[in-house]
């Protein structure tokens, strides 16, 4: 039976950063480490200036002994989703882009409506001068 794992987004994992609601991501995986905090040899502070943020650099760091990542696979609690976008407002704005198409269209008629008033108006002068000279 195919196990089900839940995702998070970086911007989910990211809103649990306080002692009472530790999550840490490290290599992908998301851990919450709540419970964990006052048990962690390495101390709670680098745990709390890590919540909420990828640590995996910070893990690797200390040289985690084989037990510690042994230990560490009580905690996990799902995977970092990696195709929701890290930064929110880049995803709101190529929306915005898609749903204004037609307001983008009607802004650039708007900015341009001189080129084809420019092209009737000479028209129009080059006729008058031409009916003239007939
Ligand atoms: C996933 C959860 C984690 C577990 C289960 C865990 C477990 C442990 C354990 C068992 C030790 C004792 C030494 C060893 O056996 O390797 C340790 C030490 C340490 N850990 Fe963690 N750790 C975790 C996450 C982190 C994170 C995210 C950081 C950094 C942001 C960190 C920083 C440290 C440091 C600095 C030490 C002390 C190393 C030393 O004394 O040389 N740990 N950890």
């Amino acid at each position: 039976m195919p196990t089900l794992t839940k995702l998070y987004s970086m911007e989910e994992a990211s809103q649990h950063n306080t002692e009472h609601d530790c999550w840490v991501v490290i290599d992908g995986k998301v851990y919450d480490l709540t419970s964990y905090l006052d048990e962690h040899p390495g101390g709670d502070d680098v745990l709390l200036a890590a919540a909420g943020k990828d640590a995996t650099d910070e893990f690797d760091d200390a040289g985690h002994s084989r037990s510690a990542k042994e230990l560490m696979k009580n905690f996990c609690i799902g995977e970092l989703d990696t195709s929701a976008p890290t930064i929110p407002e880049l995803e709101n704005s190529s929306k915005k882009e898609t749903n204004n198409y037609s307001q983008n269209l009607m802004e650039l008629t708007k900015q341009y409506w001189a080129v084809p008033v420019a092209i009737v108006g000479i028209s129009v002068v080059v006729g008058l001068i031409f009916l003239r000279k007939k």
